[in-house]
């Protein structure tokens, strides 16, 4: 009986995070096969350059939606939905003759990349303790964002050796070997099913087990819940049929807390996913006039300043938990500023501040999970799906607005092309990052003032 409680929600998280990083590996299986991929379906950069732009459109669009249904068919549901789709778009992409079917292959891996996330989100507050979450959170982080590599090297030598086909077919069963391991092992919570069970029927010994420790965490969880329902009246009427999308969307938008956790996902991860998804080498080639290879060891930079934020973060917002929202702002004012020492710098920056800039920058990432903390402090329990979505469409809608009117801002200047590039046109086009920052941290400063007020009229504490 007693095994159950410890290994389990490791077991389940593991399972969850494994999930998490096949969908990472599936976002960004085309970042390394640009030359492949135009190669395979004859297509130029343009073309190309919209592969990357729908799958984020299909991802930050289908956040809302993917929440609500998060909270009607659970997390275990989704993320198994979201492997389905992702190997049905990979599959497609591998046997497809022409370009605009690959694009709806794209639209699907989008589209199971975006049930992904938020669902393993979901998850985890029903296996960890509140103290657990912040590092449980970031560590998932970690694990997904190291997908990235393997979509890389490792990626590109398996269509190097096994041609295209070969290649997204074997991603395609790395999806599979994954979704099946979800079915028979993720649950919703302790106590809970898996899928496997639920088609046979009969429920594991495991499964069982583990009720003894639903039982206690349920008696735990009732005394650290979220915002308590009765103490947010307008929201009260959550299970009321045909309370309509609109009307539940403006309900939970107008809890402060979950507001303050939308502007501090919107500030802080931007800048470095533009940089990483589009603009980065081209800025560093094409603008500094690295060559490709320095590129490369400066963006592996990238990787190992946001593996250390990660692992310090999740700690520090545990133990500082007051004071999570300030580490955040921190890095977003810190990134804003390196950015525009880069931006004004009257002639080529020095490579010291470069090298700061990719120190800073990738802190965005880890310091935009704190967003998920403060979604989970201020979401009625009832809404933690819809809230993670919501939460999560803010740093996806800022990067795709700065990735657009990056490229937009260098064609208005004749520089669209990298036979045009230029360092002061890389500066012109990086500066429409600054409204954005602007934008986030005005929103961060007013919307946590308003979360402390609404908190002391309540009488609520940060847990
Ligand atoms: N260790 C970095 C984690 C970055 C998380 C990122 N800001 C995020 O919100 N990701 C959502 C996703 O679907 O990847």
């Amino acid at each position: 009986m007693r095994a159950a409680r410890p290994i389990l929600p490791w077991v389940v998280w593991g399972i969850a995070a494994l999930s998490y990083a096949v969908a990472i590996i599936n976002r960004s299986s085309l970042s390394a096969l640009g030359p492949a991929a135009q190669e395979h379906f004859g297509i130029d950069a343009t073309t190309l350059a919209a592969f990357p732009v729908i799958q984020l459109v299909v991802y930050a669009g289908l956040q809302i939606p993917v929440g609500v249904l998060l909270d009607r068919i659970g997390a275990r549901a989704m993320i198994l939905i979201g492997g389905a789709l992702m190997i049905a778009g990979q599959a497609a992409m591998a046997t497809v003759p022409e370009v605009s079917l690959a694009i709806v292959a794209r639209v699907l891996v989008g589209a199971g990349d975006a049930c992904t996330f938020i669902s393993v989100m979901r998850m985890l507050p029903e296996w960890f303790s509140l103290r657990q979450l912040p590092t449980i959170s970031q560590v998932t982080g970690l694990i997904g964002q190291s997908g990235q590599l393997v979509s890389v090297v490792p990626l590109a030598v398996l269509v190097g050796g096994a041609g295209w086909m070969g290649g997204f077919l074997g991603l395609a069963a790395v999806g599979l070997l994954v979704v099946i391991l979800g079915v028979v092992v993720l649950r919703d919570a302790p106590g809970e099913g898996t899928l496997l069970e639920r088609i046979t029927g009969r429920r594991g010994r495991v499964t069982e087990n583990a009720r003894s420790f639903a039982d206690s965490r349920t008696a735990a969880l009732s005394a650290v819940q979220p915002p308590a329902t009765e103490m947010i009246p307008v929201i009260s009427e959550v299970r009321v049929r045909g309370l309509g999308f609109w009307n539940r969307a403006r309900r939970l938008l107008r809890l402060p807390g979950v507001r303050l956790a939308y502007w501090v996902h919107f500030a802080s991860p931007f800048a470095a996913n533009v940089f990483l998804l589009l603009w980065g080498t081209p800025f560093l080639v094409g603008g500094l006039g690295l060559d490709e290879a320095a590129a490369r060891a400066l963006l592996s930079l990238t990787v190992v300043s946001s593996m250390v934020a990660s692992v310090v973060l999740g700690p520090l917002s545990s133990r500082f938990i007051e004071r999570r929202v300030w580490f955040n702002l921190g890095i977003t004012v810190a990134i804003a500023v390196v950015w525009t020492a880069v931006i004004v710098w009257p002639a080529t920056p020095p490579l010291a501040l470069v090298l700061v800039l990719l120190l800073i920058l990738p802190l965005g990432g880890p310091a935009s999970m704190i967003a998920f903390e403060v979604a989970r402090s201020h979401t009625p329990r009832s809404y933690a799906g819809f809230g993670t979505g919501l939460v999560n469409t803010g740093g996806f809608t800022a990067s795709l607005l700065v990735i657009l009117l990056i490229g937009l801002v260098l064609d208005v200047q004749g520089a669209g092309s990298p036979e045009d590039y230029s360092l002061h046109a890389f500066q012109v086009a990086f500066a429409v990052q600054i409204p954005f920052w602007v934008l986030g941290i005005v929103m961060i400063v007013v919307e946590q003032r308003r979360t402390k007020r609404w908190m002391e009229d309540n009488g609520r504490t940060l847990r």
